[in-house]
């Protein structure tokens, strides 16, 4: 594996904006070039040789001008107005300094099914951009009318034999259609021209609106792009690794952080492709600490709660509105440092890293700079970084922090509750960072994506996806909405919550009726759709009922969950008891629970 850093490059029509805006975005995340798509250039009003120049200033090369579209296997006539063309467009590619066009396989319906005709027509162009020492990419499109694979797009360019004619390889149309990657280390790495990578999720539908609308960037969705690559790079190709995805919903955020995910998700695959890239992600033994940020009104709600939890605050932060509460080294933060009325929301999460500086150094790798903090003089050093919702995530040693608290007396408690740990952290994630979040805690923390689940629920479809480190120490569950939320109000808005595992929810679910804690009341409908589907033991069934206790299984064990009222806006707490090898998070419940919040909301007023 060669280790000299490969050239990386997006594609214009990645990102969301004018030209100007996305070449802006592009230099910022600190590619080393662009595909420059036609429409952005048509669309703009800087001519290709102010083009040329801003990508200069920018340090931005134009690696790739595209698409030329259905040029190939066409009568006579249509050949000569594709040549004029080709030439015009030559002259445009001369101004802006590139000197490789794309070429997709023809969709036409002017165009034949005859492959000599498509390599004599190709060697044609081939040669008119020889003469004017550029190069043609040859691509099948997945839905190319007759040149749909990559095997038939090479033997036409072999056919064709033209030194200024090779392939462009796009992952998308090759792992779409189940191709047989491997066969790419058949190709002569000279032929290679360029190549494109996109993921995409595994959906079943027509591959020309999959690739069209749900494109992702390579580590988003579920193609091996590290077998893709590899197979690529074994040929010898040496050219960049170019992002061209095509997707909705980058189409139109923010274009800045967009091409920041767009580099991570490269970085992440040059690192599994065997490229130095950045330490690798240290270790992680947990959950540190959940921080809420609360005001007055809601802080005092979420204290009661988590006094009636079985947690007693034990310490106070020597410079700051920060209280530390506790249960047999579960610890969450209340920090009062909220202006909005009635909120609570997760400002920050903690992981204990074996190597917090080394957890630090690759954050910042992989896009994520290291936050300014203001600190006292004697308070522990924490870095922390932001994730793409807000949440500030902190690195933590095994608990040399604690020391920025000092000791309060605790007062009366109830007691503990068999509270072991925080099992997870659910947060809502804004529509459009779902996938940008996911990669997020994969790059930056090594957490492992689980599988997307999607699910029906009170307020419009929700899309679900944990992420995990190897040990099941740290996980996060993600949640978005399928498509923009609507604004008719559900009672509780991008709720997040803290689950804590416990080691008997059902003995918890008891003493927390008898403390009067505010749960959240399950509906019977649920109780007796549970036996119907599961056939329970009656008394576990009758003992679920009357504590509220939600339940799920799998082929390796079952899960126990109960979940609290919303305290301010949006944050509520969960206990979770993991039996057997159960690994999942109870999401068949999620749409009950929900409901029964906006009951439960609407109930309080
Ligand atoms: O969807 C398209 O038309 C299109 C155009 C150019 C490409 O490189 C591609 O992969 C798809
Ligand atoms: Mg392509």
């Amino acid at each position: 594996m060669s280790t000299v850093e490969p050239r990386r490059v997006i594609a214009t029509v990645c990102l969301s904006g004018t030209l100007e805006d996305k070449l802006a975005a592009a230099a910022a995340a600190g590619f080393d070039g662009v595909e420059l798509f036609e429409n952005d250039l048509i669309a703009s009003a800087a001519s290709p040789a102010e083009i040329r120049q801003r990508c200069a200033d920018l340090g931005l090369t134009i690696d790739l001008y595209q698409p030329f579209r259905d040029f190939e296997a066409v009568p006579p006539d249509v050949l000569r107005a594709n040549l004029r063309r080709a030439e015009r467009k030559f002259d445009v590619m001369e101004q802006l300094g590139v000197d490789l066009v794309l070429v997709c396989s023809t969709v036409s319906p002017d165009a034949v099914d005859d492959d000599e005709l498509a390599a004599d027509q190709l060697r044609a162009l081939a040669d008119r951009a020889a003469a004017r020492g550029m190069r043609v990419a040859y691509e099948a499109l997945a839905w190319g009318r007759f040149v749909n694979t990559y095997e038939h797009s090479w033997r036409i360019v072999r056919r064709a034999d033209h030194p200024a004619l090779g392939l462009c390889l796009d992952s998308f149309h090759v792992l779409s259609r189940g191709g047989d990657p491997a066969l790419i280390r058949t190709i002569p790495g000279e032929k290679l021209f360029f190549l494109q990578l996109a993921d995409a999720p595994q959906l079943d539908m027509d591959v020309l609106q999959w690739s069209r609308h749900h494109r992702l960037f390579p580590g988003q969705g579920s193609f091996d792009l590290p077998t893709f690559v590899g197979n690529v790079l074994s040929t010898g190709y040496a050219g960049p690794l170019s992002l061209e995805v095509f997707n909705d919903v980058f189409r139109q955020a923010d274009p800045h952080p967009a091409a920041v995910d767009a580099m991570r998700s490269l970085r992440l695959l040059e690192e599994q492709l065997g490229f130095p890239v950045a330490d690798p992600a240290p270790q992680l033994a947990g959950h540190a600490f959940a921080e809420l940020t609360v005001d007055e009104v809601a802080g005092a709600r979420v204290a009661d709660a988590l006094t009636a939890l079985g947690f007693a605050r034990t310490g106070e932060h020597r410079s700051k509105p920060v209280q530390l509460w506790e249960q047999a080294g579960t610890r969450v933060l209340l920090h009062t440092a909220s202006s909005t009325p009635d909120s609570a929301a997760i400002g920050a999460l903690a992981v204990q890293s074996e190597e917090p500086r080394r957890s630090a150094r690759r954050a910042d790798a992989m896009g994520a700079p290291v936050l300014p903090r203001t600190r006292g003089p004697e308070e522990a050093d924490l870095a922390s970084v932001e994730a793409p919702d807000g949440t500030e995530v902190f690195f933590c040693d095994a608990g040399s922090w604690l020391s920025d608290f000092h000791a309060v007396d605790a007062g009366d408690a109830p007691g503990p509750l068999g509270i072991t740990g925080i099992d997870h952290v659910a947060l809502t994630q804004p529509f459009d960072h779902f996938d940008e979040a996911a990669l997020f805690y994969r790059s930056v923390l090594g957490l492992e994506p689980e599988p997307v689940t999607e699910y029906a629920a009170p307020f419009g479809m929700v899309r679900s996806r944990a992420v995990c480190n190897p040990s099941g120490t740290v996980r996060m569950a993600l949640t978005g909405t399928l498509v923009r939320r609507g604004e008719w109000a559900p009672a509780v808005r991008d709720p997040q919550h803290i689950a804590f595992a416990c080691e008997d929810v059902l003995a918890a679910a008891r003493a927390l009726r008898e403390r009067g804690a505010p749960v959240l009341t399950v509906p019977d409908n649920y109780y007796d759709d549970l036996d119907a589907r599961l056939g329970l033991d009656p008394e576990l069934l009758a003992e679920l009922r009357a504590g509220s206790v939600l339940y799920d299984r799998d082929e390796h064990g079952e899960y126990l969950h109960l979940c609290t009222e919303v305290f301010g806006s949006r944050i509520f707490f969960e206990l979770v008891q993991r039996i057997g090898g159960y690994s999942g998070y109870g999401v068949p419940n999620a749409p009950v629970r929900m409901a029964a919040h906006r009951r439960r909301r609407l109930a309080n007023g």
